[in-house]
């Protein structure tokens, strides 16, 4: 007997009725070369198959665009630098990817169609462009205000360090993710195409799809951390976003630690357990299994090493030598926010050189700073307390003559191929940030640092040196547990950052040759290749036996998710139950209690009146055989049922049993 709330979701539509046609775009067509179709077209035919296709959904396209001033028409080109974009060389060759999401630049509603159309054709690319205010609550406002400082651990007590949680920016968030669904219902083949989600601006995404299509082949990476439950559980939309996730195939993060955390909320809040098996770690979720995925993002080796060889970065870095002439180089990259831990970093340099007087004149922490993300009371604070720091170290330890700045900012935008030429003049990188889901400016420095023929050139490297990288990292960002040569640290103890930036300019040319050597051989063969090709076999593996099952779907709003069943399940309904009781004259009937006779929901477990009643008249008859089959100790449920003449008990789960028989 199933509670009532279920009877009705049980009756919607299955996927396999649910169609929406909208106007896709169908996968394109190629000919296998050497497969006769025997369709009598000379012999010289090949069997048609469609490409293999991804759609690679993520807040913003792998595009730069820009108004041309002369012309006054948007131009458009793929950006190079974009995580999106480099992922594509992990797919297996032909495969076709679409990307969604939305453009950095304010497209007017009249130009929105033609631009859509042009991105499309040139670039695969499928816009959603957001008005300004769901924008600005959206992204601004619960993405960046709300989830983001929570997800980097730190609750919103206060206007200065986030937001208080806010239901119509909520809603924004809602409404945006429910844009981006439509978008990929335009271009979606639902029964062949892979769709990978990135990041946390798109966590319910996930449901409006598997709404849409039951069966979709549907992954998820969550780039940012995933913070312990005890946070977490703060959400007042914490089970939403949880079911978003659940609605997912294949679920990604960068570490292990952040899987924890996901897993424990979900068994916390939602109740569900996980098995791990043979090294793959499955969630069971309304008959789907739900996988996950633990394996840190890369860096796009081509890219880097494709600027290594350039002559203008050469130049750069034979300028930036000049600049830096006998000077120890220590270099930051950080975008400008709350968790970067620069100010951490700047007070820490100030005691090396407190502490260490012959470092004074000799040692310079560069610092380089992307602009911010998002505006707000948060980043300006950032901002003017970093400059005040800053000053203080530089007022105190510079030295106006010789033009000696102990911390020295390059503001951005400062162009990647301008990052590799810092990299390559620095003797140490500090990555000090509090919380960071990754972080890939370690990777991208160690491999600057493996050098080349013109950076070989550029820096002197002569016969007798040796490639040498130090990394001071902290404990809290996902890129920490795979650099085992880094030096790591607490961001929060300002001794022990000293300490390690004393340790990584004292230490011999050997020991930072081994912690090079370490690093390079591991950031080289985990590239953003390795990662996106591994993420695609499992998203494929997790996929595999859609079509072995029936899908049902259940539930309303974002608590909807589907009900997976063996394919010769049928719903069994009073129209077959009557029938086939009539017909029969020994009947063996049993009877789950929690959740079937008894609501979950009931805070009084003890059966009704009602229902003894009825389990009396079933007990009755003597071709029925009936039995109440429970995890329910013996002794409530002998107690309950003790007025039951005729009802069989199995108690805990199997273990105890009472038998009563014609
Ligand atoms: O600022 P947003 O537009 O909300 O985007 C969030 C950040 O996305 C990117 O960083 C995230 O992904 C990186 C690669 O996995 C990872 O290293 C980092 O820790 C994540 O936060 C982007 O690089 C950041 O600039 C964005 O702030």
């Amino acid at each position: 007997m199933l509670p009532e709330s279920w009877k009705d979701q049980l009756s919607l539509v299955s996927a396999d009725d649910y169609q929406i046609m909208g106007n896709r775009i169908p996968n394109a067509v190629t000919k296998l070369p050497g497969l006769e179709t025997g369709d009598g077209d000379g012999g010289n035919g090949g069997a048609w198959v469609s490409k293999p296709r991804r759609i690679v959904v993520s807040n913003q396209l792998p595009l730069r665009a820009h108004r041309d001033i002369s012309s006054n028409k948007w131009c458009f080109e793929f950006d190079n630098d974009s995580l999106y974009l480099q992922l594509k060389d992990g797919f297996p060759p032909e495969t076709e990817v679409v990307y969604v999401g939305s453009l950095n630049a304010d497209v007017s509603p009249s130009e929105q169609e033609d631009v859509s159309q042009y991105l499309l054709e040139k670039f695969q690319c499928v816009p959603t462009f957001l008005p300004c205010d769901l924008l600005n609550k959206y992204y601004h406002g619960f993405c960046k205000h709300y989830l983001w400082p929570i997800f980097h651990y730190l609750l919103p007590m206060t206007q200065a360090q986030g937001s208080l949680f806010d239901r119509s920016h909520w809603k924004a968030y809602t409404k945006v993710n429910k844009i981006f669904a439509d978008k990929i219902s335009e271009v979606l083949n639902p029964d062949e195409d892979y769709v990978w989600i990135h990041d946390y601006h798109l966590m319910i995404l996930p449901t409006f799809l598997r709404k849409r299509f039951h069966r979709i082949k549907l992954g998820f990476f969550l780039h940012s951390p995933f913070p312990s439950s005890e946070i977490y559980r703060t959400l007042p939309v914490r089970d939403e976003i949880l079911k978003g996730f659940l609605n997912c195939d294949l679920i990604g993060f960068h570490t292990f630690d952040y899987a924890r955390h996901f897993l424990s909320c979900c068994s916390r809040m939602l109740g569900l357990d996980y098995e791990s098996k043979r090294g793959y770690i499955g969630l069971e979720y309304f008959g789907r299994t739900v996988s996950i995925k633990i394996l840190p993002v890369g860096i796009h080796m081509g890219q880097i090493e494709e600027i290594k060889v350039a002559e203008e970065t050469a130049e750069k870095v034979k300028g930036l030598r000049e600049r830096f002439k006998e000077k120890i180089v220590m270099l930051g990259v950080d975008d400008l926010d709350m968790f970067k831990g620069i100010s951490l970093k700047f007070w820490a340099m100030g005691q090396l050189l407190e502490q260490n007087k012959e470092l004074r004149g000799k040692v310079v922490l560069v610092q380089i700073t992307n602009p911010a993300r998002s505006s707000g009371k948060d980043v300006q604070d950032v901002e003017t307390q970093i400059h005040l720091i800053a000053d203080e170290v530089n007022n105190k330890f510079g030295r106006p003559g010789s033009g000696y700045k102990p911390i020295v900012f390059v503001n951005g935008p400062v162009s990647t191929l301008d990052k590799v030429a810092y990299y390559a003049i620095s003797e140490c990188v500090v990555v000090n940030a509090v919380r960071d889901g990754m972080n890939l400016v370690p990777y991208k420095y160690t491999v600057t640092r493996q050098g080349s023929p013109v950076l070989d050139e550029a820096l002197g490297f002569g016969a007798g040196d040796v490639r040498k990288s130090v990394i001071i990292v902290s404990e809290f960002i996902g890129c920490s547990p795979s650099l085992s040569g880094a030096i790591r640290v607490n961001p929060w103890n300002i001794d022990a950052v000293t300490d390690a930036m004393s340790s990584a300019v004292t230490m011999s040319d050997k020991e930072k040759n081994l912690r090079h050597q370490k690093h390079h051989k591991y950031i080289s063969s985990h590239d953003v290749a390795y990662w996106s090709r591994s993420y695609d076999q499992d998203l494929q593996r997790a996929c595999k036996d859609h079509y072995n099952k029936r899908f049902w779907g259940v539930g309303l709003g974002l608590g909807f998710r589907v009900v997976a069943l063996d394919p010769n399940f049928r719903k069994l309904g009073v129209e077959t139950i009557v029938p086939a009781y009539k017909k029969t004259s020994s009947r063996l009937i049993l009877l789950d209690y929690d959740g079937t006779m008894m609501d979950q929901d009931s805070l009084d477990k003890k059966p009704s009146d009602d229902l003894i009643t009825l389990l009396n008249r079933l007990c009755g008859d003597p071709n029925n055989l009936v039995f109440i089959v429970s995890g329910r100790g013996k002794d409530p449920l002998s107690k309950w049922f003790g007025s039951c003449a005729n009802l069989g008990l199995s108690a805990e789960h199997g273990y105890f049993t009472r038998y009563y028989f014609y």
